[in-house]
């Protein structure tokens, strides 16, 4: 169905959306970064300084981003195309509707909106300010180190659990809904780590959710569970109190990637890279540094969950590269029963991640002790 999604004044100024988003396509978010990184001082800055400007180098070959990731099978793109040329009637100028400026699917949707979100932050909060808030900062928790020991301890995955409130896919999962409340009893019932949701539009959740957790003493390292598309969102999570990050394979290029990996190294974050079929793994084991991979058993482009997803990722070869490289690998939704965590712990996964069956518990602890089958509280 055709209609009208924006019009604006001829002469004027577009008075609708974010046109220099909309209507253009932008090259990579970490270049868009640069002449903010390329004024750093200090001397481990100033040598990403120069690997972003090879970077820049790299983009400016002539593609675009969407381009660039087209070219290694990402499907989603981070922004509406500019769709059919502008049509005029009277004194306006209107776009219709159509495929290609209307978002495929639930992914697609929330990366658009969430390149206008943090546009609109970065201009109340530019990467200045938040350098400055870093001196103040305190130390990041090992994240991965979490993970490990409490596999050790247990024998079995180390569990993050996550402070989640709704998703697009399940609807508000918990009305009374106190995150402080819920990360704490998840702490005292065992969890390694804690993933929080920091989406506000799609998840509920929220940076204020993120602080608070930290602020309220919660040992736990703590993951900032959001859609990152921009070099300044890792900032912003780590003066929020993340010790730990998400980047989306299906979302970012390699290259945004490993210069997200990098920045993370600098800030003392771990990164926790996703990623969803072969080819995404595939891309994901050729960048170096990486520590940490989640396969995710949701499809986040149509709500699929198969946990056996975990499994056929792990067979074969990549197993076998993924033990070489001592990476931590996490097995992501859909987990409900001591079954499952035997399942996926069985193809090889050290860590879960696990949001809905224990959320939805009056005792979010104790439901941690019906996830595994029994109590791994110290
Ligand atoms: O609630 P579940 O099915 O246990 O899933 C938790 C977690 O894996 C899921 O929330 C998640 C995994 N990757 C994501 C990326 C964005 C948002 C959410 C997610």
């Amino acid at each position: 169905m055709e209609g009208l999604v924006s019009f604006r004044a001829t002469a004027g100024v577009p008075f609708y959306g974010v046109p220099s988003l909309m209507h253009r396509p932008a090259k990579s978010s970490i270049c868009r970064l640069l002449p903010i990184a390329a004024m750093d001082l200090h001397a481990k800055e100033r040598k990403l300084s120069v690997s972003c400007i090879r970077a820049q180098q790299d983009w400016e070959l002539g593609m675009y981003q969407d381009e660039v990731a087209a070219s290694q099978g990402i499907r989603i793109r981070r922004r509406p195309p500019t769709g059919p040329p502008l049509h005029y009637v009277g004194p306006f100028e209107f776009r219709l509707q159509n495929e290609g400026n209307t978002p495929r699917n639930i992914l697609e949707e929330i990366v658009w909106h969430k390149e206008k979100e943090v546009f609109r932050l970065k201009e109340k909060q530019d990467l200045v300010v938040l350098r400055k808030a870093l001196q103040n900062a305190s130390e990041t928790r090992d994240f991965v180190g979490a993970l490990k020991a409490a596999h050790e301890r247990t024998g079995l995955p180390g569990l993050i659990a996550e402070v989640k409130k709704a998703s697009p896919s399940r609807g508000i999962l918990r009305e009374d809904f106190d995150p402080v409340e819920i990360a704490q009893a998840y702490e005292k019932g065992g969890a390694a780590c804690l993933s929080v949701l920091t989406d506000e539009k799609y998840f509920k959740g929220s940076f204020d959710n993120l602080e608070a957790i930290r602020r309220a003493g919660v040992k736990c390292p703590l993951l900032c569970k959001e859609f990152i598309v921009d070099a300044w969102q890792i900032y912003y999570a780590r003066v929020k109190g993340a010790d730990a990050i998400l980047l989306i394979a299906a979302v970012l290029p390699d290259l945004d990637i490993r210069y997200m990996i990098k920045i993370c190294k600098m800030l003392g974050l771990a990164a926790l890279v996703e990623v969803h079929d072969e080819r995404e793994m595939d891309r994901v084991l050729g960048i170096e540094g990486v520590e940490l991979i989640g396969i995710n058993n949701r499809n986040l482009e149509t709500f699929e969950v198969d946990i056996s997803n975990t499994k056929k990722l792990l067979l074969g070869e990549r197993g076998q590269l993924i033990r070489q490289k001592d990476i931590i690998v996490v097995g992501e939704s859909g987990l409900f029963t001591p079954d499952d965590i035997a399942y996926v712990q069985e193809a090889g996964v050290k860590a879960v991640l696990v949001g809905e069956s224990i959320v939805k518990q009056s005792d979010p602890g104790k439901g941690i002790a019906g996830l595994f089958g029994k109590d791994i509280s110290l």
